[in-house]
């Protein structure tokens, strides 16, 4: 097993820049995820990481071995990388068993007979397919299809796995399984794995690290739970599920613990107490995030506590989501989502008092800024 080490990567297709100086270290056995909006430079990545596409510039390294460096024009076919990689097109060819499918690169290789059947028990063993092994592969849901694909991509016992959104022809209910399935598997072989989605809940269950992409920059890298609760910036902010986003001013900014202050900061007909990564001067513009799970309602006239942001406002309409009730509350400062319980006692028309705790409550610069 291997990290992966991208060094000032860059692809240029002529004047577009798909890929712009990603910066990028994927620790030995661990599970990184790439993800971004259509577009943003994701599979390209991975595509240089794979040796199939070519670097324009910077350095890629697998395990202790430089790849390709564009400056000094070395350049190591994918076939030389020991890598294996899962597509969303798993390719499986119908007419053979899944035996063979998994065999297909052993084959190829000409690899002995007995060479063959060992490592082929042994790649289907980890993905649970050994009693499958003569079965055609049509004969198969798609989840066994792709535990066959990525059987496929072990037979080789590659140092490093690179899987390019594999499972996104898959039902929803399949998606969540195999995705579980798939973690566990990474996690009991070790496999150092670099996973492309533009699916920030598969991202956020299957990764050890996520690495948010926008126009083939680096926007955030981080555990799922951090990215997700201490953006850095405003891009990140929105791109995880539909947070309240709302422009503020900061009067004042103190600081809590090394990693956190606290501000104090003024909005369109609202103020109060929100926390932040880095220190913000006075009359500094920022974007508070409140996530509608963190926000609750309150009858009309609640008075906010010390460590609480409160919004006047009337329900303007809800929908029944199943799990919650998504709560449409209209303020001074424009509409905040909450997520009520399903059977609450709130209607449309009434009003109320929307109040998010400080800690819940999220302060990026204005600015979108590059953070990596
Ligand atoms: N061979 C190419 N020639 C020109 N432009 C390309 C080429 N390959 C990719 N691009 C462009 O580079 C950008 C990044 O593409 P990429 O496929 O890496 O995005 P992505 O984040 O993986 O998107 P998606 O989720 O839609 O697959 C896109 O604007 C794409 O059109």
């Amino acid at each position: 097993m291997s990290n992966v080490i991208l060094e000032k990567v860059s692809r240029n297709f002529g004047q577009f820049v798909a890929v712009d100086g990603v910066d990028l270290r994927v620790n030995e056995g661990e599970f990184v995820t790439l993800l971004g909006p259509s577009g943003c430079g994701k599979t390209t990545t991975l595509r240089m990481v794979a040796g199939l596409e070519q670097n324009t510039g910077g350095r890629i390294s697998i395990g202790n071995e430089i790849v390709s460096d564009a400056a000094r024009g070395i350049f190591v076919p994918s076939e030389r990388r020991r890598l294996g990689m899962v597509f969303q097109s798993y390719a499986i060819w119908p007419h053979m068993t899944v035996f063979d499918n998994v065999a297909y690169p052993l084959r190829v290789r000409r690899r002995p007979a007995a060479e063959i059947l060992d490592r082929v028990t042994k790649a289907l063993q980890l993905v649970e397919m050994e009693g499958f092994a003569q079965r055609p592969a049509p004969a198969l849901s798609g989840g066994q299809q792709q535990r066959v694909a990525i059987a496929r991509a072990l037979v080789f016992e590659p140092t490093v796995l690179l899987l390019d959104e594999p499972l996104s022809n898959l039902d929803a209910k399949l998606r969540l399984q195999m995705g579980d399935e798939f973690r566990s598997i990474q996690k009991r072989l070790g496999m150092t794995s670099l996973y492309v989605t533009h699916d920030q809940s598969e991202a956020m269950a299957l990764s050890d690290r996520v690495v948010v992409m926008d126009r083939g920059r680096i926007q955030q890298i981080g555990a799922p739970e951090d990215i997700y609760r201490y953006p850095a910036n405003r891009i990140v902010a929105a791109f995880f599920g539909t947070p309240n986003l709302l422009e503020a001013s900061v009067e004042s900014c103190a600081r809590v613990n090394e990693r956190r202050f606290r501000l104090e900061v003024v909005g369109r007909g609202w103020r109060g107490p929100c926390e932040a990564a880095s220190e913000v001067q006075p009359g500094q513009a920022v974007t508070v995030m409140a996530r509608p799970e963190d926000a609750r309602l309150a009858p009309a006239g609640s008075k906010a506590g010390a460590d609480e942001l409160t919004w006047s406002g009337r329900i303007a309409h809800t929908i029944f989501r199943g799990p919650i009730r998504s709560i449409v509350v209209q303020t001074d400062d424009g509409r905040l989502n909450v997520d009520a319980p399903p059977f609450g006692i709130h209607a449309v028309g009434d009003n109320v008092t929307v109040v998010v705790p400080q800690r819940a409550a999220w302060a990026v610069v204005e600015k979108a800024e590059r953070t990596q």
